[in-house]
């Protein structure tokens, strides 16, 4: 089969964009996955992060399904929904969109730029859960807010939600970031375990100062990403709750890729964040797959000349990086 595509990146967490809408592609479910698993192998011309499939919606403008380089589908995808929103609104020439989702469907729109030329798109990140069964983690237990899980760590303090994809968010100090410690936890909750059946994504966060963090996140389906929308979003929230930012205000994620920015939202007792960032078209390119022997041919590139503006971003992020978590 031939499949046109496009490669983009939230905060260098990186995309392959089909576009189903454009193009009378029709996937079955097993195809979905193995093309993840093929296309986004790091070691062919392509490789990704994960899928990003734009599909129409009865309900919205568009929908977004989103499955991971390992081939798993997440109900969820806080930089892929960005690029999504991109294309939708491109294509129908607005300004904002609702996007369905596999849990919801969610208000996008696109927003001034965070630096010159870099197309910027604010997402909406809910529904926000902290039921346990909703991720699932298995322990007897309602929610776990801030508490250990000695199965995992003698020493973290650990918070468990779903956004509605799953995550286990950790408030620790720069040095920790510096070891393995995070890599054996994402690993052991990431393959057969107890606890989290279903795996999850796991990140460390560094509270910068008010305002600004960081976040580091292995990605249940991936490994460490540059970045990770959903969990950006998680832990702002999870900052807020803990007194170290504030509800309504704009606070500054910082991460492998760059810099993101999430407003979370309170309101008689709910959550949800607003995510703002880049929505950044690497190349276009067309490929022709062969999924019976798991090949493909890349026919076709071409680049959108966007990544240099993006760098200029990038650059700036990781001089405040250097400076507050002195790496
Ligand atoms: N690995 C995630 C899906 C992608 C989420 C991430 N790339 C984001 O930007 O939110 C999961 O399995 O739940």
């Amino acid at each position: 089969m031939q499949i046109d595509l496009i490669k983009g990146h939230g905060s260098g967490n990186d995309f392959l964009i089909i576009d189903e809408i454009s193009h009378d592609y029709s996937f079955t479910e097993n195809q979905r996955a193995e093309l993840a698993r093929l296309l986004c192998n790091r070691e062919t011309e392509l490789g990704a992060d994960g899928i990003l499939f734009v599909m129409k919606s009865d309900l919205a403008e568009g929908r977004m399904r989103v499955f991971n380089a390992d081939g798993s589908e997440a109900s969820m995808c806080g930089n892929g929904l960005r690029l999504v929103a991109r294309t939708i609104c491109e294509k129908y020439k607005l300004e904002t969109a609702v996007i369905e989702t596999m849990k919801a469907d969610l208000k996008v729109g696109k927003k001034v730029e965070l630096s010159p030329n870099v197309e910027t798109y604010q997402v909406e990140i809910s529904p926000v859960l902290f039921e346990l069964e909703k991720l699932p983690l298995r322990i007897n237990k309602p929610e776990l807010i801030n508490e250990k899980l000695p199965e995992l760590s003698a020493e973290f303090l650990f918070t468990a939600l779903a956004v509605p994809n799953p995550h286990l968010i950790s408030l620790i100090e720069s040095d920790i970031l510096q070891t393995d410690t995070q890599k054996i936890i994402s690993e052991k909750v990431n393959g057969p375990n107890d606890l989290f059946p279903d795996g999850v994504n796991v990140s460390f966060v560094k509270v910068m100062n008010r305002g600004n963090i960081y976040v580091r996140t292995f990605e249940r389906g991936v490994g460490f990403t540059n970045a990770c929308g959903t969990a950006m979003s998680a832990s702002s929230l999870v900052t807020c709750l803990n007194g170290f930012n504030d509800f309504e205000k704009i606070i500054q994620v910082y991460n492998n890729g760059g810099m993101v920015q999430c407003v979370v939202h309170e309101s008689a007792g709910v959550y949800t964040m607003d995510l703002i960032g880049n929505a950044t078209y690497l190349y276009e390119a067309q490929v022709k797959v062969n999924l019976k022997n798991g090949s493909f041919t890349l026919l076709a590139k071409k680049d959108f000349q966007e990544q240099p503006a993006y760098e200029k971003l990038q650059e700036k992020s990781k001089e405040y990086l250097t400076d507050a978590l002195q790496v």
